[in-house]
């Protein structure tokens, strides 16, 4: 009679048939864990350059690359679906065309190209961080080195589970990398954007760098924003995320574990979103009653 027996060769082709289903099968239980614990199931992030730059504010800085790496990694790993877009202001801006003697548009294409250097070197680090699959799309033709951002792929993608960076803004010149974040994060429905800023906690009611009795806000309506003209992002990003309603959280990116918190539901920084209100961080209060002269 035939007898079946279990042998080395059949566990071992039996692993390899698996082998395909390994993300799906990951992906679908961190999908389900997301699901359960955390307030965001999807979240595009924004970076500017300066986030790899690291003190010299242009070039690259193994350090920073390596704590953007771990942050990114933190919120994956919590079964988030992740997709991010990087400035160029550690290359170029735009607005450094003057400067230059350039026209603006020149000075654009050359800021465009300087995101899609950061969201392949991005690519590199974090490839090099783990088993996820991470594809750059750029909104300009370079398809010897990224994918095209098509909409429905890059939905797909991270329904997989990818990371997906968003390469070369939105294609044209004129606007920063604010707005196309926006723009993506509500083309691939994200529930929410993260927009990371270095060495500053969140939106505060002038530049804290320059003011020292600068306020900090825990939650604002987008109209607030507008109204009182706060530059933590360019007016017209912040005119599409009122529009369409995408709940925007500034946050200190230098802050280990922000981001895994924020999508946790936690309060990190300032919440920018349709039911949030004008209102001041309340730890705030008494460090400014404290700078202010008696
Ligand atoms: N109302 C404000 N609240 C917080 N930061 C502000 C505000 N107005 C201006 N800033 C400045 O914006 C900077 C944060 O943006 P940053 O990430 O450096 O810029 P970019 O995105 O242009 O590279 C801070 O360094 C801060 O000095
Ligand atoms: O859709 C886009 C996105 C970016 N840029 C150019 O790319 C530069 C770099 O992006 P950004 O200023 O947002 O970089 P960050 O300040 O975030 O580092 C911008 O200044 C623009 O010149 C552009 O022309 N179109």
């Amino acid at each position: 009679m035939f007898k079946w027996k279990w042998e080395w060769k059949q566990s071992f082709i039996f692993i390899e048939t698996l082998k395909p289903l390994r993300f799906s099968v990951l992906f679908f239980i961190k999908g389900a864990e997301a699901k359960v614990s955390n307030k965001y199931k999807r979240v595009l992030i924004k970076l500017s350059g300066g986030a790899v730059a690291g003190g010299s504010e242009f070039g690259f800085d193994p350090e920073r690359m390596e704590h953007i790496a771990n942050e990114i990694m933190s919120v994956v790993e919590k079964g988030i679906e992740v997709c991010l877009v990087i400035g160029g202001g550690n290359i170029f801006r735009g607005n450094m065309a003057s400067a230059w003697g350039i026209e603006r548009a020149e000075a654009d294409n050359i800021g465009t190209l300087a995101t899609v250097v950061n969201s392949l070197m991005l690519r590199g680090v974090l490839k090099a961080k783990g088993i996820h699959e991470v594809r750059v799309m750029t909104a300009i033709p370079l398809t010897s080195v990224a994918e095209p951002y098509i909409r429905l792929r890059a939905i797909h993608h991270l329904e997989k589970g990818y990371i997906v960076i968003f390469a070369g803004g939105n294609g044209q010149p004129y606007v920063t990398t604010d707005y196309p974040s926006v723009q993506r994060a509500l083309e691939v429905n994200c529930d929410a954007l993260l927009v990371a800023k270095q060495g500053v906690d969140g939106v505060f009611s002038s530049d804290p760098k320059k003011d020292v009795y600068a306020r900090k806000f825990s939650s604002l309506h987008y109209n607030d924003v507008l109204k009182h003209d706060l530059r933590i992002m360019d007016q017209s990003a912040f005119i599409l995320a009122r529009d369409y309603e995408l709940p925007v959280h500034v946050f200190n990116f230098d802050e280990p574990g922000s981001m895994s918190a924020i999508c946790a539901g936690e309060h990190r920084g300032t919440i920018i979103s349709r039911d949030s209100v004008f209102a001041y961080e309340e730890s705030d209060l008494e460090v400014q009653s404290k700078k202010a002269p008696s």
